[in-house]
């Protein structure tokens, strides 16, 4: 669920007085996602999103999301557009939050992963990080290798109780993975999603019935780093099975569209199973911290830890970038 602030039909007709988007015809609150509170607006003109950003996102780094945002739309992507108000500003306030009013993009993300999404996905990815080379800003990923260690000490006291011996297995696997961590200047950076989960990625039948993608959604864990992190964080959200058995079938379909696009140079290729294993154990010590600091009763869904686990020990054991389909 999350609605966590209320809008009044009252502050958000005059809030929209800001705007040239007509009239309010009717509003809803977007029971999806944790992070921020969503609405979904029909004006006279058409169809947009009203997000609502709440504590987990820091308001100076809103310039940055809404600005790639723009940037990308701007070049072609599918993604959502800031709109800005009569006065040239996109980010504005309202209920008390800092908000914006998006684009609404069309299509449904996949409950189920098929093969068929794969490709579309590699494509899109792809086109993503070229459409962001010329992007001027940048952020550090603040969720990425220099925040790991930091997210294991604040589970540490907690964390054995989802899993006993968790805490000893990540200290063993973060040193294995920071110590092999690419260094800076040897594989390319630019603009990375790094949050492209199965949610996030809308899609459409295309010609002859296949799945093409109609819209990539929220960007606020957007950051400047290595592309091919970005491959690795697909590679785990969309290519294991319920059973949490690989599906190489997916990885390969994922990765040749994405090279067809962008050739990765033989080090990224390299690389990718340790940014695989990089990519495991961000989203299991989020989702562990969550899992552990969450008191009782809150009203988000928490996600399995240990999902995560399974995915950093296949991924462990691979040796070369064969197993993943290269
Ligand atoms: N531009 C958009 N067009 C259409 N629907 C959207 C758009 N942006 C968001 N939505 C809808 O709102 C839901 C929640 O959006 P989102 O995933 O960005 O929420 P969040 O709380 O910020 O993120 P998180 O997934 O990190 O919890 C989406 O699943 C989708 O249904
Ligand atoms: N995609 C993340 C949550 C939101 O960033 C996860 O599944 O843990």
């Amino acid at each position: 669920m999350a609605v966590y602030t209320d809008v009044q039909d009252e502050a958000l007709r005059a809030y929209l007085a800001d705007y040239d988007l007509g009239e309010l015809v009717a509003f809803r609150g977007i029971a999806e996602g944790v992070e921020n509170s969503n609405y979904a607006l029909k004006t006279t003109k058409g169809d947009w999103i009203l997000t609502l950003y709440e504590k987990r996102v820091e308001p100076a780094e809103l310039p940055y999301f809404l600005g790639l945002m723009r940037h990308l739309a701007g070049r072609g992507l599918a993604c959502p557009e800031p709109v800005a108000g009569r006065d040239g500003q996109a980010l504005r306030e309202l209920a008390g939050r800092p908000a914006a009013i998006c684009t609404f993009l069309p299509g449904v993300w996949p409950r189920r992963v098929r093969p068929e999404h794969c490709a579309p996905l590699g494509t899109a990815l792809a086109e993503l990080h070229l459409a962001g080379m010329d992007f001027a800003g940048s952020r550090p990923n603040t969720l990425g290798p220099a925040g790991w260690r930091p997210l294991l000490e604040a589970c540490r006291d907690s964390g054995d109780e989802v899993r006993p011996g968790l805490i000893a297995e990540l200290d063993a696997t973060l040193a294995g993975i920071l110590a092999q961590w690419p260094a800076p200047g040897t594989l390319p950076v630019g603009q990375i999603h790094a949050d492209l989960f199965p949610d996030n990625v809308f899609f459409l039948d295309g010609p002859q019935g296949r799945p093409r993608v109609s819209g990539i959604i929220d960007f606020y864990f957007a950051c400047s780093d290595l592309l091919a992190y970005d491959v690795a964080v697909c590679l785990n959200a969309w290519c294991f099975e319920p059973d949490f058995s690989f599906n190489a079938t997916k990885a390969r379909a994922v990765l040749a569209a994405y090279v067809a696009r962008r050739p990765m140079s033989a080090q990224e290729r390299a690389a990718l199973p340790v940014l695989c294993r990089g990519a495991a154990i961000r989203f299991l010590l989020t989702r562990l911290f969550d899992w552990t600091h969450t008191p009782p009763g809150a009203l988000v869904t928490r996600k399995d830890p240990l999902d995560y686990l399974r995915r950093l020990r296949f991924f462990a054991g691979i040796e070369g970038d064969s197993a993943l389909g290269l």
